[in-house]
Order: structure tokens, then sequence, then C-alpha cells
């Protein structure tokens, strides 16, 4: 079953009619329940507006979108905010989190806005807490911990509502090679859980952990790339290969 839909998505941005800038041309793209994808492109490819329009943070000039078979073109303003609590999770590059609220805090925001129970927080809790190994960390502060701790606390905050995509803005950016390779490694566990990821990362590294590498260029998705059955330095080297031949192509 496919947990996202877009068909044929078109986003103009004008000021008015003298200074249009079309950031998606034609995008059309289906993800799976369980699937993995990362997204690629170069600055200003398309990348962040595709995620605002899936993320029902913006809204697609024309074309169809379903997110879990709801239409999000119909989806009233007043609504998103429940809509991308109960559906989505977020990670992003510099975490998000709320430096006045402690770490556990932070990771019950979301429940605590859909009016969960106490207990059945710390049930969730608990296992995730456990997984991302940051359950000594619960009662510190967000500026009392790293960058790799905040980011597995913000992947805590996101997951706790067992979302049914998570969506990840460069979520290595900030972070050193220990500590990307930790969270990723950390994705590719929850995703073979049945978490449903979908990543732009500037990263091929980060991209050869997913299973559907998508490379966006000029508002188009040009070309893509199943890790199937190849090992992963392989599909990174084909990811890499895809990179040179998309920024070395003639405009
Ligand atoms: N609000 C806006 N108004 C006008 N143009 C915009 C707006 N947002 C984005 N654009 C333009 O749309 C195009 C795509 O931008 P977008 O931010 O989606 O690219 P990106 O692939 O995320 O880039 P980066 O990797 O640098 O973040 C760019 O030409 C950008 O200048």
């Amino acid at each position: 079953m496919n947990v996202l839909d877009l068909n044929h998505i078109r986003r103009v941005f004008a000021d008015d009619n003298k200074n249009k800038v079309t950031a998606l041309k034609d995008v059309s793209l289906s993800v799976d329940t369980g699937e993995y994808v990362a997204i690629m492109g170069e600055s200003g490819a398309g990348k962040t507006t595709l995620l605002n329009i899936i993320a029902t943070l913006d809204k697609a000039t024309s074309g169809s979108i379903t997110l879990n078979n709801i239409d999000l073109n119909k989806l009233p303003e007043k609504q998103t905010a429940k809509f991308r609590r109960e559906h989505l999770g977020f990670v992003f590059q510099n975490f998000n989190l709320l430096d006045t609220f402690n770490n556990r805090d932070n990771i019950f925001l979301p429940l605590v806005l859909a009016k969960k129970k106490y207990a059945e927080m710390e049930q969730r809790l608990r296992p995730l807490a456990e997984q991302l190994e940051i359950t000594d960390l619960l009662n510190r502060y967000p500026y009392e911990i790293s960058g790799g701790q905040k980011q597995r606390v913000a992947a805590a905050r996101a997951l706790i509502t067992k979302p049914d995509l998570v969506l990840a803005d460069e979520p290595t950016g900030a972070l050193d090679s220990h500590n990307t390779e930790k969270l990723l490694q950390l994705f590719e566990k929850v995703n073979v859980q049945g978490q449903t990821i979908l990543m732009v990362t500037h990263s091929a590294a980060a991209a050869s952990h997913s299973k559907r590498t998508l490379f966006i260029k000029d508002g188009q998705i040009y070309h893509e790339i199943f890790k199937g059955d190849y090992s992963r330095s392989t599909y990174l080297k084909k990811i890499m290969t895809s990179l040179t031949a998309l920024s070395s192509k003639e405009e």
C-alpha cells in the first residue's frame, strides 16, 4: 500500500507575473509502506519545496497529493497542525528541540498535544530510549547534551507517535562522522522494523543507507536507483556516479 502519492505536482512561486519561479515542474512519486527513500539534488533543485508540500506546510500550484489516502489539497487549513501531529514525524538538521523543556518532555510533546495518558507515554518511551541510547539523558535539557545526542532525542520525538511517514531534512547535516553513522544505522533499524522514511540529503553516504534514491534536478525527478540486492558499497558507487552525471549534464 502506498503511504504517499504525488501526481503531477507543480509549484510556482510568484510575487507578481514578472517574478515567477517554477520550483517544481511536474513531480510524480509514490512511497510504499515500509520504504526508505532518499532524495538528492543540487541546491535550488526543489527538495525543500517538495518536502514542504508533503509536510502540509505549503500547497502545490497544481497536481494531486495524498498521504495515507487523505487528499492534502482538500485538507482544511485549520486541520493541518493536527494532521501533521497524527501522521508525520519530523527530523531536522538543527534538531528543533525546545530548550525550556527537558529531553523527556521534548519527546512527549506530540503525545501531550494528542492528549495521551502519561502511563502510555512512558510505556512508549522506554524501549525507544533504550534503542536510541538516550535513557540516561532524559532528565537533562537539550543545551546540556551533544549534537549527536540531540539528534537522537529529536528522532525519538519523531518516532514516538508511530507516524505513517518520517520526513527527515538533512538529518546528518550538523553531525560529525561518528554520530552521522550512528543516526543512519538507527534509521535503518527502525525502517527494518516497519517505519517508512523519506530523507532529503546532500550526502551520498547517507543516501546509501536508504532502499531507493531519487535525484531531483530543476524541479523534476531526473533519475532513481533502487538498492535491491546491491551491497551498500555498490549502491553508494551508483549514487555517486549519478550525482556526477547530474551535475555535469548540460542545462
Ligand atoms: N518562497 C519562495 N519564493 C520564491 N522562490 C522560492 C521560494 N522558495 C523556494 N524558491 C525557489 O524555488 C527553487 C527551489 O528551491 P528549494 O528551496 O526547494 O531548493 P532545494 O533543492 O531545497 O535547495 P537547497 O539544497 O539549497 O536547500 C529555487 O530556485 C528557490 O529560489
